[in-house]
């Protein structure tokens, strides 16, 4: 795959996108009746009962909560990285640096990270690829014996990949959160082995096989049916390839989780309203915690996605966890 040089916005014809912007429309995909097909009434209830979902700590239809998560998105993608910052303590930077470190990228890798929002991962990886690249090129150039300066000079004018052929894609359902990412892109100087493109994590808008590794930080917990999100991220990494996600997870300590959970609900959403005006959005964020699966339930619906070797960390006292996974 060639690096695009590129950081324009791609927009995936995914259905899926389509819908959510539109505030979700159209009819579940995989609870549909048969045309014609007689229900009893046990089963016409228990149709209607998977087609329900939650958003944060209501019940909506299958087909309310793409549109929801969609708005509160677009509602808070000006302010988010500046509500992370100070919601965290500046926390979320060291989590996602660990991603980073974890996954250890080497110059060349094809990075896919979805629902990748204003480009907090994509970034780190580009920074981390490029001082990669740098050192491996250091370490050659001292490994040669013999060389004139005026060889050494060339070889550092000459260098026309700083990234050594690395790409990331950002991918994310929200228009306004990936116009927040290119103007952060922007601004930072980030221009080359990047792209981004609208889409839907449950209908990736990309072939079979194809990136090293996939990453999803604070996205899954928002999307509708994760098993499809799990199998969609399966489907595109290569044989080989790796599966990270960093996530809020579940608190083991006792005495920390009620703490936490005062901060969560009595102090989060008054910072929404106060530097966002937008109290809803902050207590969804707190809600929709509480609803995703602790760290060894997400690690089982790793596995039946078909993932192997899935593992675990916890950081924060389990505030967040890091799952990893491999497609062998
Ligand atoms: C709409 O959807 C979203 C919007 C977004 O902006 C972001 C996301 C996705 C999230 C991220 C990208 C990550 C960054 C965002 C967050 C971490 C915000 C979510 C935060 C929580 C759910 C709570 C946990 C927060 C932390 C661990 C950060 C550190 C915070 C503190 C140490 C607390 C600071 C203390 C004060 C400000 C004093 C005032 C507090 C009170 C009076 C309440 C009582 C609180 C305490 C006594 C201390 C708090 C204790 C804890 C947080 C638990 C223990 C902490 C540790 C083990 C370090 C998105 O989807
Ligand atoms: C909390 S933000 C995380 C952004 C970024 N990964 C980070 O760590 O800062 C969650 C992101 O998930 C995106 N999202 C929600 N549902 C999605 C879906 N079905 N497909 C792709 N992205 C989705 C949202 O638009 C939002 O940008």
């Amino acid at each position: 795959m060639a690096a695009p040089r590129s950081c324009g916005l791609w927009r995936s014809c995914c259905r899926g996108w389509s819908r959510a912007a539109a505030g979700g429309c159209g009819l579940p995909r995989f609870h549909r009746s048969r045309p014609g097909a007689t229900l009893s009434a046990r089963s016409l209830s228990q149709e209607k009962r998977a087609a329900e979902t939650h958003f944060g700590f209501e019940t909506v239809s299958e087909e309310e909560k793409g549109g929801k998560v969609y708005q509160v998105f677009e509602s808070v993608a000006k302010k988010y990285d500046v509500m992370n910052d100070m919601m965290s303590l500046g926390i979320h930077r060291a989590w996602k640096d660990l991603l980073l470190k974890k996954m250890h990228p080497l110059p060349g890798t094809q990075l896919l990270d979805v629902a990748g929002g204003t480009g907090d991962i994509a970034f780190r990886f580009l920074r981390y690829v490029e001082a990669q690249h740098q050192r491996k090129r250091k370490r050659q150039l001292r490994a040669q014996q013999n060389l004139s300066w005026e060889e050494i000079a060339k070889k550092y004018q000459h260098e026309e990949d700083p990234l050594g052929g690395s790409l990331v894609i950002v991918c994310d359902i929200n228009r306004e959160m990936l116009k927040v990412g290119q103007q952060k892109a922007l601004d930072q100087g980030h221009t080359a082995g990047l792209a981004w493109v609208l889409g839907d994590a449950e209908e990736l808008p990309f072939d079979d096989d194809k990136f090293d590794v996939y990453t999803i930080a604070f996205g899954i917990r928002n999307v509708t049916h994760i098993d499809r999100a799990l199998q969609e991220a399966h489907r595109v990494l290569k044989p080989g390839g790796r599966f990270l996600c960093l996530e809020f997870s579940q608190v083991n300590d006792p005495l920390i989780s009620r703490l936490y959970d005062l901060y969560s609900f009595q102090v989060i959403p008054v910072i929404g309203e106060v530097i966002a005006g937008d109290w809803k959005s902050y207590q969804y964020l707190v809600e929709s915690i509480r609803k995703f699966p602790n760290q060894e339930e997400f690690k089982e619906m790793i596995e039946a996605a078909g993932f192997q070797k899935v593992t675990y960390e916890s950081l924060t006292s389990g505030i967040v966890a890091i799952h990893s996974g491999f497609k062998l």
